[in-house]
């Protein structure tokens, strides 16, 4: 019989659990970084793709992947992610029929479940775009500032109070580094595993004013080996903030679901989806 003529391939749920399962696998073999994974990387490139969101001109957001470009990569919030870009290469070569844009969300959708957090639902859909979609400086938040610059940068985005402090509740994973924001970060915390610990420490420990030459930041005091930056310190700064940092530091599994929608909704910000239909991917723990 005449050989069945091959339609463009359309990648569906099984395909995308096989991207998933191989970012999943490079997160288990690639150890020799930072504390131990490149999750927290992963999760911060997902999040500075996404965060150049505006809603009032519908530009930036995860469609198009243009931190793939100068000047965008050389912005100064972007400092260090080339590291998360490198590691995503390997999968996108393996998988070339995935958009990077789709690929860089998929891999911090990956890693908040493979460090032990929520599900994170996540559609395909997204394409890659040239330079000219390439967003100004400034849209990220800055961590020198304080809670009026929290909500600008937040709710250009579309985001109110509680989905302000939810979101920033990512900072109970990975650290900072002094040759990339200048920051110096905690380290016998457990930045490897998603938790609510972040809003615990916030409302628990006694901050003070690190002692160094370097930006302002604070430190625990009983420990003297954890940090916090100003933006952080903003959050039990603002009463607004503060009860929901309460919240979240009382009830994991109120933050876990809370964290869940909203970072679906950062990832997805200003993307136009044919389908309405997300995938939720099997954990590797699962399996
Ligand atoms: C007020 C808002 C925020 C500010 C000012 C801020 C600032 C920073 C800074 C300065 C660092 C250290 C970067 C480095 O030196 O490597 C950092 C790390 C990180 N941020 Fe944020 N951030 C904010 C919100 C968020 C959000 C919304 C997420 C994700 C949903 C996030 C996820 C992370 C993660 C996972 C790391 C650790 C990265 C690593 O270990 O390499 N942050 N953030
Ligand atoms: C405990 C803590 C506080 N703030 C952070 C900011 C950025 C990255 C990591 C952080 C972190 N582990």
């Amino acid at each position: 019989a005449q050989a069945q003529a091959k339609g463009p391939f359309v990648p569906a749920q099984a395909d995308y659990q096989k991207v998933y399962d191989a970012i999943a696998q490079r997160l288990a073999d690639e150890t020799d970084y930072d504390d131990g994974s490149y999750g927290p990387v992963l999760v911060r490139l997902a999040w500075h793709a996404s965060g150049t969101y505006d809603k009032e001109t519908g530009t930036g957001g995860s469609n198009g992947a243009t931190m793939r470009f100068a000047p965008e990569s050389d912005h100064g919030a972007n400092a260090g992610l080339k590291a998360a870009r490198d590691f995503l290469e390997p999968i996108k070569a393996q998988f070339p029929w995935i958009s990077y844009s789709d690929l860089w969300t998929l891999g911090g959708a990956c890693a908040i479940q493979e460090l032990s957090g929520p599900t994170i639902p996540w559609r395909p859909g997204r394409e890659d775009r040239d330079v000219s979609a390439c967003t100004p400086d400034g849209r990220l938040p800055d961590a020198a500032k304080d809670q009026r610059h929290v909500r600008d940068i937040f709710s250009r985005m579309g985001f109110d109070d509680r989905e302000m402090v939810a979101l920033i509740g990512a900072h109970a994973l990975g650290r900072c580094h002094t040759d990339r924001s200048g920051y110096d970060g905690p380290w016998n915390f457990s930045p490897t595993v998603f938790t609510n610990e972040f809003f615990r420490l916030l409302v628990e420990e006694k901050w003070n004013q690190k002692k160094w030459n370097g930006p302002t930041q604070f430190t625990d005091k009983s420990t003297g080996t954890l940090m916090m930056l100003p933006t952080d310190m903003a959050l039990i700064k603002d009463k607004n903030f503060k009860k929901h940092v309460e919240r979240y530091a009382k009830d994991s599994d109120a933050f876990f679901k809370e964290f869940s929608d909203v970072f679906v909704k950062l990832l997805e910000l200003g993307v136009p989806f044919k389908t309405d239909e997300r995938f939720v991917f099997k954990t590797s723990d699962s399996e």
